[in-house]
């Protein structure tokens, strides 16, 4: 997947968010904004597929700890639309992390790395960054 921002050097505490703004493009096969220590250790790698990876309208989170990746989580309540707006919004604390999506729907996966902050973002694939913000 094409990188389209990858910020380092943060220090996001627990209890605080992380909003990644844009707009998903028209003919996109999928999108991924991981979050972690560094692009080897990500705490959460979300990845809301249209058609890739033979999966169609799933969402696929999962962890990766020394460039290994974990188990997958997968979701099937899909609320993305190709072309469409959105916002994503994380937050975390040592046991889990809290995906907060449109539609009020929340996707909750377990801080497998057990990180007290977040140093590292990036967002890769078919999808047009507006904002990010750190509140
Ligand atoms: C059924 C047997 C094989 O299982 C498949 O195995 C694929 C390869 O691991 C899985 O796709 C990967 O799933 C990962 C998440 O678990 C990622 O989405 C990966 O694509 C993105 C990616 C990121 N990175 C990456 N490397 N280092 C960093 N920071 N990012 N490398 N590839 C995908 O290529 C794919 O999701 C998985 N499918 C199932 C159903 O398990």
């Amino acid at each position: 997947m094409e990188c389209r921002l990858v910020a380092t050097h943060l220090n996001v505490q627990a209890g605080e968010c992380i909003k990644v703004k844009g707009k998903i493009l028209p003919e996109a096969k999928g999108f991924a904004v991981n979050v972690g220590k560094d692009r080897s250790n990500l705490v959460l790698h979300f990845n809301p597929r249209f058609d890739s990876h033979g999966d169609v309208n799933v969402i696929v989170c999962n962890s990766m700890e020394d460039g290994m990746w974990g188990t997958e989580e997968r979701e099937t309540d899909f609320p993305f639309q190709q072309g469409d707006k959105t916002e994503i919004c994380i937050s975390f604390d040592t046991a889990e992390l809290t995906v907060k999506l449109a539609g009020d729907k929340e996707i909750v996966f377990p801080n497998r790395l057990g990180l007290q902050n977040i140093e590292y973002l990036s967002v890769e694939g078919d999808f047009a960054i507006k904002a990010i913000k750190f509140s």
